[in-house]
């Protein structure tokens, strides 16, 4: 009977891929076409560019011309790329054109209809839905519903259909592999065999497995501000690039890819991620890290890393460290915004414009202009009408300057050419007088000339950020356990730090608010949805500059409290009030996923085991190995066992990855066996992942997953109590499918006893307790 029904729906598929074959010849020729018309155009074009001109009427023409090709080839182009996506879209639908089926009956219809749920949609010649996109209202019954009444959301509103059917698909290359029916969200099986396969160098779509609780965070369209909070290998990440290409699917008309932002944890994370967008045919959104955001904000300031901090926090006081609380805090950000609305025109620390080492503008000046105006505006506007009239009086001073003699000197030794540049789109002979004529000229050159001023007026160089963010810190009311003492020293350590022009990163995100506020800049409109990924390693104060920033945006944060390697561990509920408190948003929504997909049973069970609320965490039903204990006596000891591990793990998977607490481990583990067993040595400024032997740093491989992970030195020396209790935690679940902890010396004591009971843990014990 089974096979019969298989038979019945192999044949099907055969019948969808000759068809999709058809479709893959006809688009084919479309966008050889296509592609043969690009190239010509191209060819004039560029034929067209290096015509020899002698006449400056022939230029305006041919410029004239040019930009109508220019124009037609960015359309041919377009036109080509969309064909080539569709084309390796088809491509992929070939080898699998489906992977879900429901029957649906809607009230008073006689019969059922059978809908296929593929990566993409497909429609024969008439128009009939051979497979619907996975994105489609319909769709969501797959994902969601259970067999009987089911409802769905559609644009005119929610509709209700009885399922009587949901069929799963495993098809590899037009041939189906697998199929079950189910009553489930997706079965197990699938997903099983989904999360069995070794790791690949980038992260794959789950379109075909996606939980009903994923399917809640991907298919949301109402939130303002959606936090996710997720257990280590919960699929956050999974969601948020699935929920991405819904959003592009579902707002197609209205929502580029570039209007989506997502702040990603490292370089690394940015390139494994890379193809899941590509894979489901839509372009990838931005992504940027918070250092490189920070860092093009704050251009010839060397920015303090998350990283460089991490390596030297363990020198902090707890003084240092409450500081660095206050300045990542909300009430610090409120601080900065109160500052600011109450800034008198004597408190403000304007610049000078320089031109030519000489004061162009005076501070005293713009001191002057911004104090004329009204007080009862706030201090951005009037700030902005005092560069408006910078701008205002560099025009004057432009035209002023026009009629200096060294103005007509340079006009005096322009050579043709040059004077036919400047005319810039102006025909000779077009002004009513030669005197008019070389006004016109002279006044681009002043212009040109002038521009460093325009520039600096434009950018807001006329205030000094660095003093005023120093007065700021001098005059803030400092919260009761913070030694006023120890503040001016951490006052004066910024104004030094500035003096070579470097920052802490605990003063960025005040800093830049501070500035940003006061010049009514640095405000991005044209975003419309911000993601950050792994949000407990953000400070309040920066996931608020970042709402100043992006003002227009819908928030989607995802974390894991657990996994805070950067400060202690919070509870997700602490960390949502904190984020209403702080952002005031409607619609604010916490979705928690607990159940854990990346790493096997054994693995998830002894991860678990370490945190004191290990028991919310679900592990996903897959065998594997148990995780195994070496303890050795000393470094050199737990070198040679590295040395035999490694090849070993390297026999059965692609990569092993040797994390370890810091950049400094990595480099004395890279550096005693990189010679012996080819290993590579990841550093902050990576962007792709090789497979192989690996080692890095735990701050490095967030978000990412390794075939077999070995957690180096997991001793009570190295990790002595529970400020690094999300350090070693984050460490252990990026392994999939084996771990290895190598202790040198006695096991921390983060790892309890009960942890380690032999039905959780393999233990090797080279010492004596
Ligand atoms: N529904 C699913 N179907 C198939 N695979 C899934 C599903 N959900 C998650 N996975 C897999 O589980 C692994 C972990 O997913 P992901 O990296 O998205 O989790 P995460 O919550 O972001 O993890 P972490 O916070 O630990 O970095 C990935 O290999 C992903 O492909």
């Amino acid at each position: 009977m089974e096979n019969k029904e298989q038979h019945k729906e192999q044949l099907r598929v055969d019948k969808v891929v000759s068809k999709i074959d058809k479709k893959i010849i006809s688009t084919k020729d479309e966008f050889d076409r296509a592609h043969t018309e690009t190239k010509k155009v191209q060819q004039t074009y560029s034929d067209n560019t290096s015509v020899n001109y002698f006449e400056v009427d022939d230029r305006i023409e041919t410029s004239a011309e040019l930009q109508q090709q220019r124009g037609l080839v960015s359309r041919l182009t377009e036109n080509e790329s969309i064909l080539k996506t569709q084309l390796s879209t088809l491509h992929d639908l070939k080898k699998s054109p489906y992977f879900g089926r429901i029957d649906i009956q809607d009230d008073g219809q006689p019969d059922d209809e059978t809908l296929y749920i593929g990566i993409a949609s497909f429609e024969n010649a008439d128009g009939e839905f051979l497979v619907y996109d996975w994105r489609a209202p319909i769709s969501s019954i797959y994902y969601n519903g259970t067999l009987g009444q089911v409802a769905y959301d559609t644009p005119m509103g929610e509709q209700k259909t009885t399922l009587k059917k949901k069929r799963q698909f495993q098809i590899v290359n037009g041939q189906i592999r697998n199929m079950f029916d189910t009553n489930e969200t997706v079965g197990d099986e699938m997903l099983q065999s989904a999360l069995g396969a070794q790791n690949d160098d980038y992260m794959q779509n789950i379109v075909a497995t996606i939980q009903h609780e994923q399917n809640d965070i991907i298919r949301d369209t109402k939130s303002n501000l959606l936090v996710v909070q997720g257990v280590a290998g919960s699929g956050k990440t999974s969601a948020i690039l699935q929920r991405i290409a819904f959003l592009l699917y579902h707002s197609r008309d209205t929502l580029e890819a570039d209007q989506i932002i997502l702040f990603s944890p490292n370089k690394l994370f940015s390139h494994y991620i890379s193809e899941v967008l590509p894979s489901l045919g839509e372009r990838n959104m931005r992504q940027v890290t918070f250092d490189e955001f920070i860092d093009n904000r704050l251009k010839g300031l060397n920015v303090q890393s998350l990283f460089e901090r991490y390596e030297t926090d363990d020198a902090l006081t707890p003084q240092q460290k409450l500081i660095r609380g206050f300045k990542e805090s909300a009430k610090f950000m409120d601080n900065v915004k109160d500052y600011c609305n109450h800034l008198s025109a004597s408190q403000i620390f304007f610049s000078d414009i320089i031109f030519n080492e000489a004061v162009f503008f005076s501070k005293e000046e713009i001191r002057s202009i911004f104090d004329g105006f009204p007080k009862a505006i706030t201090v951005s506007d009037r700030f902005f009408k005092t560069k408006n009239e910078l701008i205002k009086r560099l025009k004057k001073r432009i035209n002023h300057e026009t009629g200096k003699d060294w103005v007509n000197d340079e006009i005096d030794q322009l050579s043709n050419e040059k004077y036919h540049d400047l005319l810039a789109g102006h025909a000779l002979g077009e002004f009513q007088n030669e005197d008019d004529e070389r006004f016109f000229i002279a006044k681009k050159i002043v212009t040109d000339r002038l521009e460093v001023v325009y520039d600096a007026i434009f950018n807001n160089n006329f205030l000094d950020p660095y003093l005023q963010y120093a007065n700021f810190l001098k005059t803030v009311d400092l919260p009761q356990n913070i030694d006023q003492k120890k503040w001016q020293q951490a006052t004066s350590e910024f104004n030094d730090a500035i003096e070579f022009h470097s920052i802490k990163l605990d003063d960025c995100a005040p800093l830049l608010y501070m500035r940003d506020y006061i010049c009514s800049s640095g405000q991005n409109n044209t975003m419309k949805y911000l993601f950050v990924d792994e949000m407990q390693d953000y400070s309040v104060a920066q996931l608020k500059y970042l709402r100043y920033a992006f003002p227009q945006t819908k928030w989607t944060l995802l974390g894991d409290s657990e996994q805070a390697l950067f400060k202690d561990v919070e509870q997700p509920k602490e960390i949502l009030n904190k984020l209403n408190a702080a952002f005031n948003v409607r619609h604010s929504r916490l979705i928690s996923l607990k159940r854990s997909y990346r790493s096997t049973y054994p693995i998830t069970t002894f991860a678990k085991s370490i945190l004191p609320n290990g028991d919310d965490i679900e592990a996903f039903n897959r065998d594997g190995d148990l995780p195994e204990l070496i303890v050795l006596p000393n470094f050199d000891n737990a070198i040679k066992r590295l040395e035999k591990i490694v090849p070993k793990q390297r026999s059965t998977y692609g990569t092993v990855a040797i994390l370890t607490k810091n950049m400094e481990e990595a480099k004395q583990v890279y550096d005693r066996i990189h010679s012996k067993l080819d290993a590579t040595l990841l550093k902050d400024a990576d962007r792709t992942l090789p497979k192989g032997v690996l080692v890095l740093p735990i701050y490095l491989a967030k978000g990412l997953e390794f075939d077999s992970v070995i957690a180096w030195d997991t001793s009570e020396n190295n990790y002595p109590d529970e400020t690094l209790l999300g350090t070693l935690y984050t460490i252990i679940t990026r392994a999939m499918h084996h771990l290895t902890l190598l202790s040198i010396g006695d096991v921390t004591p983060l790892i309890s006893d009960q942890s380690l009971t032999t039905s959780r843990v393999k233990i090797e014990r080279t010492i004596k307790r």
